[in-house]
């Protein structure tokens, strides 16, 4: 095992923690690995929202393209960045055990949700979610890696800001104000990281298959599905979570319209047998109950 292992990462810190668990757990198993921090294209442009840029995987191409030229052997990445359909040659290598789920709400003072709020969130589908539960209350856009958001909070006048507990809690900044959004269905795969490789590079993909967590792999998989049989390529307010119970997946999907006004939801439990596909399946059935005509309203909105 003299080969060493280019572990290719965004450069921010909660990339970087997340590159060192994985270059952790592979030293551990006896290889040798070296990180390769990148800038990526969506840590670039930082004035507007992700969803207006029109790119599929802002932070995932350029270590694509490093991985595609040699560069770097491994990239890792918080799954949920990940679009669903990887690029040609590329491969999923191991999804690694997944740490909290659920999304947070950060805040100054303890809100009062019955008087006019501001909430800050980049995010389509915590924008949805929160206008259809507070419909009163208003969201403005927030951008910028988790340190910069929190600054950003700071030294704003909003009630808060939206984050994932995992990614605050990765790098120990999760702060005593805030509660956690248990009504809130996550971004498919939140909370989980995913190492990605070449496909013919048998030497990488044996090693990072160590580190594979299979229940964590299967859950994200039908939330994957779920969410690639929705959108169709296009941005939208998606949530969806699959949480494994021994022989059971227990799963929750949702679709928003972006004023958060319609929603169409399904809760489904399956047996682990009968999981492949089972994604795909609670998607057609979200959109023969009106989500086709969703889709398609939020498609031609998101092109204004
Ligand atoms: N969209 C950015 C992003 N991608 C992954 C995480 C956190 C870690 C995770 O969800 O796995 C975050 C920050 C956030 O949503 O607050």
């Amino acid at each position: 095992m003299s080969k060493v292992i280019r572990i290719g990462t965004r450069d921010s810190e909660l990339a970087l923690w997340q590159a060192k668990t994985v270059q952790n757990q592979l030293e551990a198993r006896g290889y040798k690995t070296e990180l390769v921090p990148v800038k990526s294209t969506g840590d670039l442009i930082l004035d507007k929202p992700l969803y207006e840029l029109g790119i599929t995987g802002i932070f995932t191409k350029t270590l694509d393209v490093a991985m595609i030229n040699g560069t770097v052997d491994i990239a890792v990445h918080s799954m949920k960045d990940v679009p669903t359909a990887l690029p040609f040659g590329i491969v999923q290598a191991a999804v690694l055990e997944r740490a909290s789920t659920e999304d947070i709400l950060v805040h100054k003072e303890n809100p009062d949700y019955k008087k006019p709020c501001t909430i800050a969130t980049g995010s389509l589908r915590r924008q949805a979610q929160w206008l259809n539960r507070y419909p009163h209350h208003q969201t403005t856009d927030i951008r910028g890696n988790v340190n910069t958001r929190l600054q950003k909070l700071a030294a704003s006048d909003w009630t808060g800001a939206i984050f994932a507990k995992a990614g605050l809690e990765r790098i120990n900044v999760l702060p005593d104000n805030h509660e956690v959004l248990d009504w809130m269905i996550p971004a498919p795969a939140q909370g989980a990281m995913l190492v990605v490789a070449m496909e013919e590079d048998n030497f990488s993909r044996t090693a990072c298959a160590k580190l594979n967590h299979e229940p964590t792999a299967l859950c994200t998989h039908i939330e994957r599905e779920f969410l690639k049989t929705l959108e169709g390529g296009c941005t939208a307010p998606i949530g969806a979570l699959a949480e494994d119970f021994d022989d059971e997946i227990r799963f929750q999907g949702v679709l928003f319209s972006l004023d958060g006004q319609t929603k169409i939801e399904i809760e489904r439990v399956v047996s682990k047998a009968n999981a492949v596909g089972f994604g795909t399946d609670c998607a057609l059935e979200v959109l023969d109950n009106g989500g086709r005509e969703l889709m398609k309203e939020i498609k031609e909105k998101m092109k204004k």
